[in-house]
């Protein structure tokens, strides 16, 4: 157990040599180097910042945001004392995963934690710099898992305004905004909507899309623009924000409606909520052979090998779907490809669910109605408002029988290609569904399946009892 942080290690070697070096702690990184870290190899996990000792997820991502929704569907009080108690919890417990996540590696005697960030010299050499201090790291084995970072689009002013904020910067603050512009309509964007909006921020939020949540049905994205309009968010799609100005406290947001129109919005806080861009452009990659897409992120094989094969890249920095469960099982793959029989990779990857969390959260697994109808397959598809299924009382026990649910079958073999759960609690069901999809379960067995009750699981009953032949 060796800690250095180079920018206090003039006392300290400056070159050291392990088997694996990891480019930052994100979840596929850090836990390759606690595996192998206690398998007596020698690791060095390099992390540029000490504020994301366990990365993104739990400290400007998943966790925090989480336990923020959380707090804004559950706590009392008036809306800002509930925002300024819910950022003090999130902020306690994420510096309580950081130092757990801290001490997970500097606690193996096998793995040195290097605070500082790290260029590629030569494909088997990093250079870690802190302040004024260097370090040398040789590796035979580098995992890239730097990460993403969000996209700030060229709209005039955007970028020079004063009250323009990243999710991590707004995450940062331990107020709520009073008026809050969300540019975009995706993961982050939503969520935020969401969240800001039950805590009594007013919320506008402007997708240039035809509608919010892209990737989903009409039918679906509808149902979640009225949960959130009903919430207090205004929403307008299909908008093209042209200018940015501030005025004293405030921004001014200009945009053009649908009709070209030309309008304005004025808030405190303005969020650019635009995608995430994969964490490459400070490593040196090029220079040693290591190639880049357009986008930025790191080209892999499906073994995560890079173009120089001992280096892999995980999580975000690959251009996989930028969730933390797939960083995790990024890891699983590198871990068979280094130590196992080289057989796992991507390609094994069937019916991965995901579940944004506003509320209620949505989710899906496998293919929207749109993607299956493309296929050309005979359909059955059945859609169900929550609010008329009277066999599932729990969602009016949790006072939340708002949302709709939608599963798409082969009408032919009974297989089931996708469901998508906009409910209370579609975060844990879907994963039943996943798991039946991954093992071929068919819709008439989950059907008929034994279900706890009261439970959102025993929709299953009602939603596959309701298939219909698919129309047109
Ligand atoms: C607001 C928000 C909410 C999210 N919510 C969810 C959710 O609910 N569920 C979910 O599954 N996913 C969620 N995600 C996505 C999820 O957080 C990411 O997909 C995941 O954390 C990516 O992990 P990673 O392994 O790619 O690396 P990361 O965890 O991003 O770690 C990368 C690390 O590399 C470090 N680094 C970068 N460059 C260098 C360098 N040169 N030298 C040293 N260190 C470096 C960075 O400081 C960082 O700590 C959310 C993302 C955001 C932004
Ligand atoms: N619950 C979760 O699992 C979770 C939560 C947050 C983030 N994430 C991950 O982080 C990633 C990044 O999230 P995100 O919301 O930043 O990106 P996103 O790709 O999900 O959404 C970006 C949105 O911005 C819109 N957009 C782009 N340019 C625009 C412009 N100029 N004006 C208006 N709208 C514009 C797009 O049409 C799209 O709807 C997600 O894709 C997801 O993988 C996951």
């Amino acid at each position: 157990m060796t800690t250095r942080a180079p920018e206090t290690s003039s006392a300290l070697p400056t070159e050291l040599d392990v088997d694996l070096a990891v480019i930052g702690f994100g979840k596929g990184g850090k836990t390759l180097a606690a595996a192998l870290g206690r398998r007596g190899q020698r690791v060095a996990m390099i992390e540029q910042s000490d504020q994301m000792y366990g990365g993104t997820c739990i400290n400007i991502g998943c966790v925090p945001t989480k336990a923020l929704v959380y707090d804004a569907e559950t706590l009392s009080g008036p809306g800002p004392g509930r925002y300024q108690q819910a950022a003090r919890r999130t902020a306690d417990l994420t510096a309580l995963l950081r130092g757990k996540n801290f001490s997970m590696l500097d606690t193996l005697d096998a793995v040195t934690v290097i605070t500082g960030t790290a260029r590629f010299t030569d494909p088997h050499t990093l250079t870690v710099r802190a302040g004024g201090d260097t370090l040398r790291v040789t590796a035979r084995t580098i995992v890239i898992n730097t990460g993403a970072d969000p996209v700030l689009p060229s709209v005039p002013g955007l970028r020079d305004s004063l009250h323009l904020v990243t999710s991590t910067q707004l995450l940062a603050r331990p107020q709520r905004p009073d008026d809050l512009v969300v540019i975009g309509g995706g993961y982050v964007a939503v969520e935020f909507a969401s969240m800001h909006a039950a805590f009594g921020t007013r919320v506008t939020l402007l997708e240039r899309g035809p509608r919010i949540l892209r990737s989903e049905d009409d039918d679906i994205a509808a149902t979640a623009t009225e949960i959130l309009t009903t919430a207090g968010v205004t929403v307008h799609t299909s908008v093209v924000v042209t200018d940015v100005k501030d005025d004293h406290a405030a921004s001014v947001v200009t945009f053009a409606d649908p009709a070209g129109v030309e309008r304005t919005v004025r808030a405190d806080t303005v969020l650019a909520a635009l995608g995430r861009r994969p964490h490459t452009a400070d490593l040196g990659l090029d220079a040693v052979g290591i190639q880049t897409d357009a986008n930025g992120a790191v080209i892999v094989d499906e073994h995560l090998r890079t173009t120089q094969p001992h280096v892999y890249a995980v999580g975000d920095v690959n251009g996989g779907p930028q969730f933390t469960y797939i960083s995790l099982d990024d890891y699983r793959i590198v871990l068979d490809d280094l130590t196992g029989a080289g057989r796992r990779t991507t390609t094994d990857r069937r019916a991965v669910a995901f579940a944004l969390f506003m509320t209620p959260p949505l989710a899906r697994v496998g293919l929207t109605e749109t993607e299956a109808r493309a296929t050309g397959r005979p359909l059955r598809i059945a859609t169900r408002n929550v609010a008329d299924m009277a066999t599932v009382p729990r969602a009016r026990i949790v006072h939340d029988p708002r949302g709709v649910m939608k599963a798409v079958v082969d009408a032919e073999t009974d297989q089931v290609l996708g469901v998508t759960m906009l409910s209370h609690d579609s975060h844990e069901t879907i994963n039943t569904v996943a798991l039946a999809m991954r093992h071929g379960i068919t819709a008439s067995r989950l059907r008929d399946e034994i279900y706890t009750h009261p439970s959102m699981t025993e929709a299953l009953n009602d939603l596959f009892a309701n298939l219909h032949p698919a129309e047109g």
